[in-house]
């Protein structure tokens, strides 16, 4: 289906996923009930700040309850609206059915400008969102798991997991009712730069396979790739940094909320986000040219393109501009369904969000499971653990010394046992596997089905598949 005129958001995310269903087989009830969001609940309420009560527009959308809990992050951004959440919050369940975490799809956020507030402000406006959400079970380790998005992070997170605690003293599992907290707060190492590393294991997967590499005109590997990025927030950032530190790729620009700046020999990616830190813009940053116009940056000749920053960038007025051969969706929702269709004419090969930017998701998924179990991931305390480990180590080789017949331990099980991961280690490793593999059941769609052509379906039949299925086993 073509769309007349430019969709908005939650009609982009209905129209991509309702072509995916017309290529399955499927009741219409049950295509219907994948289809719409469940609930939104919207809440307004009032926080007294600098003299005078100011009212805050809030919301938390839950798309499917198809597994629970559900999950997805908390947006602060002036953008945000019902529809904004309920595209977000079906993207959710996609997702979590592509990358199998067990959760379904939620999202939620707050109509604020954090840059207006100070950080006591901001406090005060965040744990009383908390709070409206907590007393609906909109935050619940068992029901409802957020998260941090464009505009949250560590701090936000770590402020609704003290208000869930405050309000529910007796939950053992108090900690589980949000992932992406501050390491000392219950978090887990990996978290923070999990989205982007996600998208760096994406297209080191994505140019594993030659015929993939040939499908979007390209050549061989990620070394060398120029790479044009859109918003170094915390996923364009470790996107960006991990891609020009390990994979040899350059960025060749970066384009912010004040314009964009280009190096055809590739950018520093620390250095700008100092500068971005410290003036609040990419403008003025030295060996590099400047240019109002941030978004023109989209349609600049270049490798791979990176929108990660907004929804809805590449639309029907530029998308017969792009020149980039691969587009990988960092951000939630940046090719609006109109330009999908443009750019899948121009052959342009897309690695959909539902999978790019999954791997926030995966590593919030460690985290909750961390939280419930009580138990610490990878080696710990070094030298304590090592030295326990050490102990056990030579009580068997005792005991096999004295068996005749039994063989040493081996070099392998000395160093594993000894030397075995730390969490980051683990937490890697995990994602890297999940992306691999989510990866891979996108690819043998892709590859195996005349009637797909591009991978955003290839994603959606996976996911809804499973949907489907799980929806089935409950009986509807
Ligand atoms: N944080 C996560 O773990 C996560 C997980 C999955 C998906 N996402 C998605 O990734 C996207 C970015 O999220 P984030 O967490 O990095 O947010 P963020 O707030 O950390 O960063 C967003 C960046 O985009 C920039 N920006 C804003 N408007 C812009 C514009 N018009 N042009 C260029 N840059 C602009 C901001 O200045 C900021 O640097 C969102 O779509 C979000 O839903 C985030």
């Amino acid at each position: 289906m073509k769309p007349l005129k430019e969709p908005s958001f939650r009609e982009s995310v209905e129209i991509m996923s309702t072509r995916a269903m017309g290529l399955m087989d499927l009741s219409p009830g049950l295509a219907e009930k994948i289809r719409v969001c469940n609930s939104t609940y919207t809440v307004r309420f009032g926080v007294k700040l600098r003299g005078d009560i100011v009212t805050f527009t809030g919301y938390r959308s839950v798309h499917s309850e198809h597994m629970e809990p559900v999950k997805g992050g908390i947006r602060f951004s002036m953008g945000v609206n019902q529809d904004e959440v309920e595209a977000l919050a079906a993207l959710m369940t996609f997702k979590c059915a592509l990358v199998e975490t067990p959760f379904g799809g939620s999202k939620g956020g707050l109509c604020i400008n954090p840059r207006d507030w100070n950080d006591e402000e901001m406090e005060r406006i965040t744990r009383r969102f908390a709070y409206e959400l907590c007393k609906r079970d909109l935050i619940n380790p068992s029901q409802n798991v957020p998260a941090p998005d464009m505009g949250t992070g560590e701090r936000e997170m770590a402020w609704i997991a003290d208000t869930y605690r405050r309000m529910n003293t007796t939950d053992i599992n108090a900690r589980a009712c949000v992932t992406g907290k501050p390491q000392n707060a219950g978090g887990i190492a990996g978290r923070v730069e999990a989205t982007g590393r996600g998208v760096q294991y994406a297209l080191r997967e994505f140019f594993r396979e030659p015929a993939d590499v040939a499908k979007a005109n390209l050549t061989g590997k990620l070394d060398g790739k120029k790479v044009v990025v859109q918003g170094l927030g915390n996923v364009g950032y470790h996107a960006a940094k991990f891609l020009s530190e390990q994979d040899g790729c350059k960025i060749i620009a970066i384009a912010e909320r004040d314009g964009a700046i280009f190096n055809e020999e590739g950018l520093d990616v620390e250095a700008v986000r100092d500068h971005l830190m410290t003036t609040g813009g990419v403008k003025g940053f030295p060996d590099a040219t400047y240019d109002p116009n941030g978004p023109a940056a989209l349609e600049l000749e270049c490798d791979i393109l990176v929108p990660a920053a907004l929804e809805g960038v590449i639309n029907m007025g530029n998308a017969d501009r792009i020149k980039a051969p691969l587009v990988i969706e960092a951000a939630n929702g940046p090719i609006t369904a109109g330009a999908d269709d443009v750019l899948r004419k121009r052959g342009i090969v897309i690695i959909p969000d539902l999978y790019a930017n999954a791997g926030g998701v995966t590593v919030s998924y460690f985290e909750w499971v961390k939280n419930l179990t009580h138990i610490r991931f990878g080696r710990m305390e070094r030298r304590r653990e090592e030295a326990r480990h050490q102990l056990l180590v030579d009580e068997l080789d005792r005991i096999r010394a004295d068996a005749p017949g039994v063989a040493p331990l081996s070099d392998f099980f000395r160093k594993e046992y000894l030397h075995g991961a730390t969490e980051l280690e683990l937490v890697r490793s995990g994602l890297d596997d999940t992306m691999r593999s989510s990866f891979q059941a996108m690819r043998e769609v892709w590859h195996d089905r005349a009637d797909v052509d591009d991978l955003r379906m290839a994603a959606y039949l996976v996911s809804i598949g499973r949907v489907a299925a799980s929806y089935r086993s409950l009986g509807l």
